[in-house]
Order: C-alpha cells, then structure tokens, then sequence
C-alpha cells in the first residue's frame, strides 16, 4: 500500500505567483506582530501582483486586518520589512497620504454631513481637486443622493461611500478588509462586482480580505491563506486543488493490484477498489483490458478530487474536514462558502 495517496494536496508552505519583483505592488518579508508575546502576524511572506484582485482569506482571528493595519503604517511590525508600490516603507519614511486607498474596519464619516459633504472633506484633506468627488460616487453608483445625510444612509450605502472615499485620490493600491461584512446577498455581489469592475477598469491592484472562500473565488486572481497569523498558501486558487485520484472498482482488487504492481505503478487497495494517481488515458484504457482479458470484471472507474473548499479547510482548519463529499468527474465541482 502506498501512503503517499493519502497526503494532502498542497504543501502548507506558501508558493509564489510567477510575478518577478518589478511586477509585485507589495513585498513583506518575515513580518511579524506580537501582542503581549502572541504573534497576530508571524513571518508573512506577501507577495501581491501588479493589478487585478488578490484575495486574503482566512478564519476570525487570523491575521488579515493586522497584516493591512501593517501595510498603512497604522500600526508597526515586531519584526520583518514591506515593500509597498516599490518604497521600502517604515516607520521613519511612511507613503504619502491617499498613496493607497483603504478601507479597514467599517469606515468613518461625519453623519450629519452628506455623502458630497463628506468626500469634498476628504479630498481637501489630501489636497485633491473637490472634482473628484463626482467621479468617485459615480464609480460606486452612488448619485442621486446628494441631499441625504450619511446618518440616513443604508449598510450598503455607507459601504460605498466608503469606498469612493478609498478610490477619491485614484491610488495604484486599494486596501479593503471585509468589505462585504453585514451586507445582504444583493449588496455582497454589488460590491464584489465594483471590486472586480475597479480593477478590470482601472487597473488597481485590490486586496480585499474575507473569510469566506466562494466570495474570495469570484474575484480574486491570486490568494493568500492565513491562518494563526502564518500564511498557508499563496497563488492562484486553481493551485490549491490536487490532480486527484482514479478509483477502479474491480471484482479481483487483488489481481489489478498485482498488474499495477507490475508496472510500478502506486495503488492502493480499499476493499473492491484499487486506487492509482492520475494516469493518462492510455494506461486506464491498457490496465481495464487486461482485467477484462484476464476475466476480471471493472464496474467502476471514477476520477476523485478534493474539493476547494476541503483544500481550504485542511490548511486553516486543524481537524479538516472528513465529512465533506469529494468531487468526482461524474458530478460537476461544487465549492461552497464557509461562513
Ligand atoms: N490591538 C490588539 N491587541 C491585542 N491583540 C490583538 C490586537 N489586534 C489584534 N489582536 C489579535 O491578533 C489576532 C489577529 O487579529 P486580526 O484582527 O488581525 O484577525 P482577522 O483575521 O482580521 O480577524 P477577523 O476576520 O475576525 O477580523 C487575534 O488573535 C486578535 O485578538
């Protein structure tokens, strides 16, 4: 019996996209955070492409607003360095304000000003023409609502305002942290959409967190999961999914072993079925003619994959997940959100 079918898909150290370091907007290096001892942040490698959507996903607790609080300077680090949109940022030499757009723990207004009111105020702040606020509230489709104060406002509509607020100064680099948080469905796809839409459009570079896997899978290019503070995996999500196995179901498990055995092929047995990596189609065709040749019977032959969402979970859940289905190339892929 070989073991190594068992192991699970990805290694838990962090892969990187094939940007070299002209193309990536940040760079950390080994940074950490600690809070009485404890690391919210412990020796995270980013490595965040050049435009498009990177998506930071990972449960409560893990990291993700920490890691962007690090990113704006609104905090520092324990240790380790950042590179942010090719400046080596610290505490002595900060990006200028509006450099990146944010929006981190539910943004703040005045309530009793409009939302005009409150971009105009902003903006003068960064020194910005007040023409801009018209672009950024139609970016967000939020016109029409000029007269309304912001106390007035709807989850929603505060979560786009606070939006155009992050794009007013039209920076190169959007910070976003939960940015779906509390919104119903129709305003989670709303937002996603503009997210999806400011990068496509505009060519931001957003990294947006969550913790929720099929929200990050609709928009994000590449991801990074973070768990306990450590990145887990970085890349394109298609990278975290195995190449599966192929379970025969045969009447002589025993003798398709001992011709996969004969061919050095790994297989494991599990009571009628024999299971192999993935083989090439000719080698499934060549190994189901000899058991039929040799009067053996193949009910079966099935591909199974894990699914995204077990891939997701093995990395930041420690007791995985083994009650899950697995998928199989008779059923399409189902990924779901995990909430
Ligand atoms: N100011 C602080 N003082 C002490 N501990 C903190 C502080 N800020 C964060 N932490 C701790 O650091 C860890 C990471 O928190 P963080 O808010 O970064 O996680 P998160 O992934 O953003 O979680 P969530 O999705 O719940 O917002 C948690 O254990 C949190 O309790």
């Amino acid at each position: 019996m070989n073991t190594a079918l068992n192991e699970a898909a990805p290694a838990a150290a962090p892969t990187h996209p094939t940007a070299n370091k002209h193309d990536l907007v940040v760079t950390t290096i080994g940074l950490t955070k600690t809070y009485n001892g404890a690391a919210a942040v412990d020796h995270v490698d980013l490595r965040v492409p050049r435009g498009g959507v990177y998506g930071f996903l990972g449960p409560n607790g893990a990291g993700k607003s920490t890691t962007m609080k690090l990113l704006l300077g609104l905090t520092r680090p324990s240790s380790g360095s950042m590179q942010v949109l090719g400046h080596p940022v610290s505490a002595r030499s900060p990006l200028p304000a509006g450099a990146i757009g944010s929006l981190i723990e539910g943004p703040s207004f005045y309530p009793r000003l409009t939302g005009p009111e409150n971009l105009a105020m902003v903006a003068d702040y960064l020194g910005l023409s007040r023409g801009r606020v018209q672009h950024a509230l139609s970016t967000v489709s939020l016109t029409g609502q000029d007269k309304k104060l912001v106390k007035d406002y709807s989850l929603g509509m505060k979560q786009r305002l606070g939006l155009a607020m992050a794009l007013l100064a039209q920076p190169p680099l959007m910070l976003l942290d939960e940015p779906t948080n509390g919104l119903d469905p129709a305003g989670v796809a709303e937002i996603r959409q503009l997210i999806v839409d400011l990068a496509r459009q505009e060519g931001t570079t957003i990294i947006v967190s969550s913790h929720i896997l099929s929200e990050i899978e609709q928009m994000a290019d590449v991801v990074g999961i973070i768990c306990d503070g450590r990145l887990r995996y970085q890349g394109p999500l298609s990278g975290l999914q195995d190449d599966g196995v192929i379970d025969f179901t045969v009447s002589d498990p025993a003798g398709a072993a001992a011709l996969l055995g004969e061919q050095h092929i790994q297989h494991e047995l599990r009571g009628r079925t024999v299971r192999t990596p993935m083989l090439p189609e000719e080698a499934v065709g060549a190994l189901v003619s000899r058991i039929v040749h040799g009067g053996g019977t193949v009910f079966r032959v099935q591909t199974v994959r894990k699914t995204l969402e077990q891939a997701f979970l093995e990395l930041t859940d420690p007791l995985g997940s083994p009650s899950l289905p697995t998928s199989t190339t008779a059923a399409p892929f189902t990924v779901r959100g995990v909430n």
